[in-house]
């Protein structure tokens, strides 16, 4: 679960007088989710949800993102919208935290994704990163290939405890990423994190997206990537080529990807599997067992990256050129 920061009923109901929301109702903390502490605030004009930004997000990012999804959601992407407290503001402080009060956004996230909901991804993604473009804000990936090598040799031999040979292998994919990873594709706001329990559907409609804390200014394929690792493999680890076509080509249809991003899919998925891994690696090797956040497998994602390192060539993704 995820509440690392109590809040008093009176501080609570401090906080959102400050708003022109409503009187509060209730409110209660919501265990989903591992960065932040978040709750759900009812009062009597609706849902919101309150978020109070935990240690491993940079404050100093804290007007980015929250000037993010300002922007997004005035161009209709279905993301939450900060409010604005009487003074204007949308980042203020509660219980020694930076805080935002955001719009609720209804719908679920699927835990088994669909061709129907890769597509609906797909058109959603690329509707962002055109909704972005005219943004001012810019923010560079702190989690791009020298953050994994960090977090790699952070990890040191102890990955070894992870999978026989492992410290040795990632150290070759490093040195790959660190030769060969694309530097002159076309750019924009990525969200950077766009995994199933990100995005809300009701039935197959995709009604949300959530969790903009990683997002950054990176090449826009690299968001793809991320999709691909993230929606398109089965619970067995088998690639589901038909999802990843109907994703590939439900973006192709909002914004075509470049002959240049096409080709170089195959090794953004392996480093997009790489970035995760690497934050999966050293969160397995230094979260507490007793911990009350839950770790994620490192290995579903040295898995992906074999995959991809594998690969032939981009037919595999389900489209040819
Ligand atoms: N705007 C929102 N509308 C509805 N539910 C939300 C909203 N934002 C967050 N949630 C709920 O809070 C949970 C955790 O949010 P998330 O942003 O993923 O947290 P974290 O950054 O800590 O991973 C989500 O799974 C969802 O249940
Ligand atoms: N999506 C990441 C972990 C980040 O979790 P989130 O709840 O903030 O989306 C992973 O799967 O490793």
């Amino acid at each position: 679960m995820a509440v690392y920061t109590e809040v008093s009923d009176d501080d609570l109901a401090g906080f959102v007088a400050g708003y022109d929301v409503g009187h509060l109702t209730s409110f209660k903390g919501i265990a989903e989710g591992v960065e932040n502490t978040n709750y759900l605030v009812q009062t009597d004009r609706g849902r919101f949800i309150l978020t109070l930004y935990e240690k491993r997000v940079d404050s100093g990012d804290l007007p980015f993102f929250l000037g993010l999804l300002d922007h997004l959601a005035a161009r209709g992407i279905p993301c939450p919208t900060p409010l604005r407290d009487r003074s204007g503001a949308m980042l203020r402080e509660l219980a020694g935290r930076p805080a935002a009060l955001v719009s609720f956004l209804d719908g679920m996230w699927v835990r088994r994704p669909g061709v129907a909901h890769c597509r609906a991804l797909g058109t959603a993604l690329a509707r962002l990163h055109l909704a972005a473009r005219d943004y001012e804000g810019h923010r560079e990936n702190a989690l791009t290939v020298p953050a994994w090598r960090a977090l790699i040799d952070a990890c040191g031999d102890r990955l070894e405890e992870i999978e026989p040979g492992l410290a040795g292998e990632l150290h070759g994919e490093l040195e790959t990423f660190e030769r060969a990873w694309p530097s002159s594709l076309p750019r924009g706001i990525v969200h950077a994190d766009l995994f199933p329990d990100n995005v809300f559907f009701l039935g197959e409609k995709l009604v949300g997206l959530i969790d903009f804390y990683f997002a950054c200014t990176d090449c826009l394929a690299y968001d793809i990537a991320i999709c691909l690792n993230a929606w398109c493999f089965e619970v067995d680890g088998a690639f589901n080529v038909t999802k990843a076509r109907a994703l590939l080509e439900a973006y192709g249809r909002i914004r075509p990807l470049t002959e240049e991003e096409f080709e170089a899919l195959p090794l953004l998925a392996r480093g997009a599997a790489m970035r995760f891994l690497a934050t999966r690696a050293y969160d397995w090797l230094n979260t507490p067992a007793n911990a009350f956040v839950s770790r994620k497998d490192p290995m579903e994602y040295v898995r992906r990256l074999r995959f991809h390192r594998g690969v032939a060539g981009t037919g595999e993704y389900g489209l040819d050129r």
